[in-house]
C-alpha cells in the first residue's frame, strides 16, 4: 500500500467540484480499460455534494452509466425512502438523474426489506451480494471496488465504523452496528477489510471540525481508536480536503494545494 496523497482545495464547494471531476476521469478511464467500473458511495454532506456536482457537470455524459456498479459503504438502517438514508440522498443528488442500470445499483437493505428490522440478517444479505459480485481475481469476499469514497466524522469515524466499537474488530465483510454514537443508532457498514479491498479509497473532509481527525488519520494512529487511519486503498489512498480540514496536517506530509 502506498502512502496516502493529500490534496487541499480552497473550500468545500471547490472540493466537491474537483472530486466530481476526478470521478468522471477515473470512471471513464476504468471503463475504457476494463469495460465496466465499480464505485462505493458515502453519505454525509461532502459525499452528497460531490454527487450533486457530478449530476451538474456536462462531463457526466462521458460515463457509461449502464456499465457502473454502485455500492454503499454504510447505511442508516431505516425504511426505504427515509430522508435519513444515504441511498435516499444519493438518489436525489445524482442517481435519479442519470441512466444507471437498476441491476447494478446495490443499496444496502432497509428495515422494510426481506429481513425486516433484523440488521444482522440485512448485513449478511449485503455480504452475500458482494460475494456474488466478487470474481476470482478479486481474491476475497468482496469486489476490488475501483473507487470507494468515505466521509470523515469529527470523531474520526468512517462508514459506520465508530472509534472503539466492536465492528472495528470484525473480519466479516459487512456488519450490523448497534448503539452508534451518532443517530440513528442502528446501521449497516462495510468493515475495514472490505474498505481495504478497494483499489482506490478517497477520504473526503471539509471544515475545521474534521482537522483533528484528518491529522490523526495521517499520523500512524491505530484504526480501532482512529478508524480513518485504517481506511486505505490497495493502489491509492487520497485525502481530498478543504483548507479548514487540512489546518492541522502533520509536518512532513506532502500536499498538493489548489488556489
Ligand atoms: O452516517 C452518518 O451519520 C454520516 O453520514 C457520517 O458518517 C458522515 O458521512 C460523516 O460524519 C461526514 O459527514 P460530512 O461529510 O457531512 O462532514
Amino acid at each position: 500500500m502506498s502512502p496516502p496523497a493529500v490534496l487541499v482545495h480552497r473550500d468545500q464547494d471547490l472540493l466537491a467540484k474537483a472530486a466530481a471531476a476526478r470521478l468522471v476521469t477515473r470512471i471513464v478511464d476504468v471503463q475504457a480499460a476494463r469495460g465496466s467500473a465499480s464505485i462505493v458511495l458515502t453519505g454525509g454532506g461532502v459525499g452528497t455534494a460531490v454527487l450533486a456536482e457530478l449530476a451538474a457537470t456536462g462531463a457526466r455524459d462521458a460515463i457509461d452509466w449502464r456499465k457502473l456498479d454502485i455500492w454503499w459503504g454504510d447505511e442508516r438502517f431505516l425504511p426505504s425512502g427515509d430522508a435519513e438514508r444515504n441511498e435516499t440522498g444519493a438518489r436525489a443528488a445524482l442517481l435519479d438523474h442519470v441512466g444507471v442500470d437498476p441491476a447494478r445499483l446495490h443499496p444496502m437493505p432497509s428495515t422494510d426489506g426481506p429481513d425486516g428490522a433484523d440488521p444482522e440478517a440485512a448485513a449478511h444479505r449485503y455480504a452475500a451480494a458482494l460475494r456474488a459480485a466478487s470474481r476470482p481475481e478479486d481474491h476475497g469476499p468482496v469486489p476490488s471496488f475501483d473507487i470507494l469514497m468515505l466521509g470523515v466524522g469529527p470523531d474520526a469515524h468512517v462508514a459506520s465504523l465508530f472509534p472503539e466499537m466492536p465492528a472495528l474488530y470484525d473480519e466479516r465483510p459487512v456488519v450490523a452496528v448497534r448503539g452508534a454514537p451518532k443517530p440513528p443508532p442502528t446501521r449497516i457498514s462495510l468493515t475495514l477489510p472490505s474498505i481495504r479491498a478497494a483499489r482506490e479509497v478517497w477520504l473526503l473532509a471539509a471544515g475545521e471540525s474534521k482537522s483533528t481527525a484528518v491529522r490523526l488519520g495521517l499520523s500512524g494512529a491505530g484504526p480501532v481508536q482512529v478508524p480513518v487511519a485504517g481506511a486505505r486503498g490497495r493502489q491509492r489512498t487520497l485525502f481530498l480536503l478543504d483548507r479548514a480540514a487540512a489546518a492541522q496536517l502533520p509536518p512532513g506530509i506532502e500536499r498538493i494545494a489548489s488556489p
